[in-house]
C-alpha cells in the first residue's frame, strides 16, 4: 500500500493522506485478501495510491465494534459530543488547504471549489455539533388525570454510510456530523474513486477526540458487498445513501428484510427556469453557478433551462459570453474553472447526450466537444433549440452542458418542469411576487432556487420528493433521521 509522492508532495501536513483504512478502532494497511486497488487522478491519470481493497468479514468487524463503541458514545453528554465535534471542525478549518489538496487530486474539481467544498463540509460539522446540545424531547398533557406523558430522542444506533464520489468530503460530513451528534456510530464507505478525503476527515476526527470505533472507513471496490452487509447486519439500524436513484432502490429493497431506516439522497433533473420579467443578468449568475459548479457534477445542477420566448434569445447571448469566459484544465491550474469528468463513462454519457440532443435538431451555441486536454475533460456546452424529445430532457447528464429549451406560458412551463420521476431542487427567476408564490407551491420538488442557484447551506433541509429519495440533510430537520422517538407514559401520579 502506499500513497504516491505526487500527493505527499504537495500537503503541509502528509499525514492526512493515508493508505490504510479505518476498521473499527483499528487502521489496517491490508484486507485479509491481501487485495489492493488504486486510486488516480481524474486530470492525468496517474496512480496517487494503492489502498487496502476490504472484504465483508473487515465490515462485519467494524459494525461488530461500533456496535459496543455506540453504547459508550451515546452515555456522553451533548455537551462533550459537541466538544469533540467543534474540534474537528476547527481542525477542517485549519487543515482546509490539505483537505482541498487530497480532494482535487482524487476528484479533480478545481482546488478553490474544493477548498469551498471541505469549509461547506465543514459547516455541517459546526452545525450538529451546536445541535448535540439541543435534542430536545416533548412533554404531552396526560389522557388520564393520573398519567404523565414524556417524548425523547434516542440514536438510532450503527449507521452505515454509502457516499458518492461528486463530493468526497461534504457529503460525508453531512451524515457522519447528526449521526455522531446525537450518539450513533457510523461504518462508512466512500466512493472507491474517492476514499482518501474519507480517510483524512477519519484522521481528523481521531485528533479531535472521537473515541475509536465509532466511525469507520471502509475502503472496497465491491460496493454491492458493503451495501449488502450493512443491509443483512442486524447490528446496522439505519443506511444513508448518496448516489444514483438505481442504487437506491437496490438499497431499499435489500433493506426491507429487516425493515432498514433509510435516507437516501438519489439523482434529479432539476428544472432552472427564467422568466420573462426576470433580471438576466442575475439568472446567468445564477445558471453559471448551478449549472457549471463542479463541471455539472451536481445532483442539484441545473439539468434543463427553461427560457421564456421573449427573453431566450437575449439569455443564450449572455450565458455564452460568461460560459466562454470558463477555462478547463487541471484543478490545480491557476484560474481553471472546469476540471476533468470523473470517469470514461461519466465522458461517454455527456457525448452521447450532446450527439442525442444535435441528431434531433438542437443546435450547440458553445462547446459541445471534448476538450484540447483530451483525456476525461469536455468543453462547457450550451444547447440551443432542445425538446422534450431529447436524453437530456429525462436524464440527469452530470456534465457541463446547458440545454436551453424555450416556453411560452407559466402553465405549460410548471407541467413541463414537474414531467419527471425525480424531485430533488429546482429553480426560477421571476419579479412578480404572485407568480413567485404560484410557482413555488407548483413544483413538485424538495428545493426552490427562487432568483438564486445557490441552495446548498447546512442551516436548511437538503433533500428530494418522488424517485429522489427520503429524509433530509442539514438543519434541525437533519437530527430526524438518526433519532428514533421513544413514548414513556407514566402512571399513577395520585
Ligand atoms: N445524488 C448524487 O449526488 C449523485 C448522483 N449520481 C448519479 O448517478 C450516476 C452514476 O454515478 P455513480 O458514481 O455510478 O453512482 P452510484 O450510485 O453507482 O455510486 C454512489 C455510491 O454507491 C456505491 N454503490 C454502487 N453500487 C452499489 C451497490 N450495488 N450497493 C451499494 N452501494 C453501491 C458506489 O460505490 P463505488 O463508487 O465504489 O462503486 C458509491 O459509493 C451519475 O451520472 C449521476 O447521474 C452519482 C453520484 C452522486
Ligand atoms: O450532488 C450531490 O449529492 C451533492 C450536492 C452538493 C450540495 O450539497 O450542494
Amino acid at each position: 500500500m502506499t500513497i504516491s509522492n505526487i500527493l505527499a508532495s504537495k500537503l503541509k501536513d502528509a499525514s492526512l493522506a493515508t493508505d490504510k483504512a479505518l476498521v473499527g478502532d483499528e487502521w489496517v494497511s491490508a484486507s485479509s485478501s491481501g487485495k489492493t486497488f488504486e486510486v488516480t487522478n481524474p486530470a492525468t491519470g496517474d496512480v496517487i495510491a494503492v489502498l487496502p481493497n476490504l472484504g465483508q468479514a473487515e465490515v462485519a468487524r467494524a459494525i461488530e465494534i461500533a456496535d459496543k463503541a455506540q453504547k459508550a458514545w451515546a452515555k456522553k453528554t451533548g455537551k462533550e459530543r459537541a466538544g469533540v465535534l467543534r474540534k474537528l471542525f476547527d481542525l477542517m478549518v485549519a487543515n482546509a488547504d490539505d483537505l482541498a489538496t487530497i480532494l482535487t487530486m482524487e476528484m479533480g474539481k478545481p482546488w478553490p471549489e474544493a477548498r469551498g467544498e471541505i469549509l461547506y463540509g465543514a459547516s455541517y460539522v459546526e452545525w450538529f455539533g451546536e445541535e448535540a446540545k439541543r435534542v430536545y424531547g416533548d412533554t404531552i398533557p396526560g389522557h388520564q388525570a393520573d398519567k404523565r406523558i414524556m417524548v425523547i430522542r434516542q440514536p438510532v444506533g450503527v449507521v452505515g454510510a454509502i457516499t458518492p464520489w461528486n463530493f468526497p468530503n461534504a457529503m460525508l460530513a453531512r451524515k457522519m456530523a447528526p449521526a455522531v451528534a446525537v450518539g450513533c456510530a457510523m461504518v462508512s464507505k466512500p466512493a472507491a474513486q474517492t476514499p482518501l478525503s474519507a480517510l483524512a476527515l477519519a484522521i481528523l476526527a481521531e485528533r479531535a477526540g472521537l473515541p475509536l470505533g465509532v466511525f469507520s472507513v471502509i475502503t472496497s471496490t465491491d460496493a454491492a458487498m458493503v451495501g449488502k452487509e450493512f443491509c443483512d447486519n442486524d447490528k446496522v439500524r439505519k443506511l444513508t445513501f448518496t448516489g444514483s436513484t438505481n442504487v437506491g432502490r437496490i438499497l431499499m429493497r435489500q433493506g426491507a428484510d429487516q425493515i432498514m431506516k433509510l435516507g437516501l439522497e438519489l439523482g434529479g433533473n432539476a428544472p432552472f427556469i427564467v422568466f420573462d420579467d426576470a433580471d438576466l443578468d442575475a439568472a446567468v449568475e445564477g445558471a453559471m453557478i448551478s449549472k457549471y459548479r463542479n463541471a455539472g457534477q451536481t445532483c442539484v445542477c441545473a439539468n434543463r433551462l427553461y427560457i421564456q420566448a421573449g427573453v431566450y434569445d437575449a439569455f443564450a447571448a449572455k450565458l455564452a459570453e460568461r460560459v466562454g469566459q470558463m477555462k478547463v484544465g487541471d484543478g490545480f491550474a491557476e484560474g481553471v474553472t472546469t476540471g476533468p469528468l470523473i470517469d470514461t463513462n461519466a465522458l461517454k454519457k455527456v457525448e452521447e447526450h450532446v450527439a442525442d440532443a444535435v441528431s434531433k435538431g438542437a443546435k450547440v451555441a458553445l462547446g459541445g466537444k471534448p476538450a484540447d486536454q483530451g483525456g476525461l475533460f469536455f468543453q462547457p456546452t450550451i444547447l440551443t433549440g432542445v425538446t422534450s424529445d431529447m436524453k437530456v430532457a429525462v436524464e440527469e447528464t452530470f456534465g457541463p452542458v446547458a440545454p436551453l429549451f424555450k416556453f411560452e406560458t407559466e402553465e405549460e412551463v410548471i407541467e413541463l418542469a414537474n414531467n419527471t420521476e425525480f424531485g430533488l431542487a429546482s429553480y426560477f427567476y421571476s419579479k412578480d411576487v404572485a407568480k413567485i408564490f404560484r410557482v413555488a407551491e407548483a413544483l413538485e420538488y424538495g428545493m426552490v432556487g427562487i432568483n438564486t442557484g445557490l441552495i446548498s447551506t447546512e442551516v436548511a433541509p437538503f433533500g428530494g420528493i418522488k424517485q429522489s429519495g427520503l429524509g433530509r440533510e442539514g438543519s434541525k430537520y437533519g437530527i430526524d433521521d438518526y433519532t428514533e422517538l421513544k413514548y414513556m407514559c407514566l402512571g399513577g401520579i395520585a
